[in-house]
């Protein structure tokens, strides 16, 4: 099931989701002594990770993913590992917390994927690897992490991670497929904006391919969607 959370503003939108991220942090790490993070890019997440960073005072045992990751260098201002670096580990506490960047992305995308997958597996428990949280955005069309509306990867049932030519620039990406998604403990989707509404309402409207975002409900996560006031459906 999508949990509905409307918050008053962007700002309000993003503590709650910074609060819930510090949260299944600390569960994680009380019950298992590490906590796996997956975290979104593109122009919403910046402000909720320049909250996590001052919620979170000790980065000990927490691994950084990332759910997807366009395939440009790393510190290209395009990339979401070079947004995390900006916002999250400019201000985070010391020691920092483990972060896996997506290596390579930018010349063998297909390569880059299946390393990273075998990095997840490797590295995180579970079969699929069951992240504790994964923080996701949503496109105006629907899409989210980088699958996009009616690709043939929402149909993946054992890969992880894939390379996929998206409709939004830049257009080579690597994704997490819907399997590794469904299998985290917990799953929040952050939107924020009027021009979202469409896409949130379609989102809480059921299980679509024209929609990725509506297909992320798992049997083991829950699926928290956190939008502010201008984005929630009417
Ligand atoms: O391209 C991407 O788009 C989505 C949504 O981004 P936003 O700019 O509308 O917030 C994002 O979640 C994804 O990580 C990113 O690569």
């Amino acid at each position: 099931m999508i949990q509905l959370t409307v918050a008053g503003d962007a700002d309000a939108a993003a503590r709650t989701t910074a609060e819930r991220i510090a949260a299944a942090i600390a569960e994680a790490r009380a019950e298992r002594g590490i906590a796996h993070v997956s975290l979104a890019g593109g122009r919403t997440p910046g402000r909720t990770y320049r909250m996590l960073a001052r919620l979170v005072t000790d980065w000990s045992g927490v691994h950084l993913w990332f759910g997807d990751e366009r395939c440009v260098p790393l510190d290209d201002p395009e990339s979401n590992h070079r947004l995390v670096a900006d916002t999250l580990l400019a201000s985070a506490a010391r020691p920092h917390p483990i972060v896996h960047a997506v290596e390579g992305v930018e010349d063998d995308p297909a390569g880059a994927a299946a390393a990273y997958e075998a990095l997840l597996r490797a590295t995180v428990d579970g079969d699929p690897p069951q992240l504790d949280v994964a923080l996701l955005g949503l496109g105006e069309d629907g899409h989210t992490a980088s699958l996009f509306p009616n690709d043939p990867v929402l149909e993946e049932q054992s890969k992880l991670c894939l390379a996929v030519h998206g409709t939004k620039p830049p257009f080579e990406r690597i994704t997490f497929t819907l399997p590794m998604l469904r299998a985290a403990r917990r799953v929040i989707v952050l939107a924020e904006g009027a021009g979202k509404a469409w896409a949130i309402g379609q989102m809480l409207a059921g299980p679509s391919e024209r929609i990725p975002a509506s297909l992320l409900d798992g049997d083991r996560s829950e699926v928290e969607l956190i939008v502010d006031h201008t984005a929630a459906p009417q």
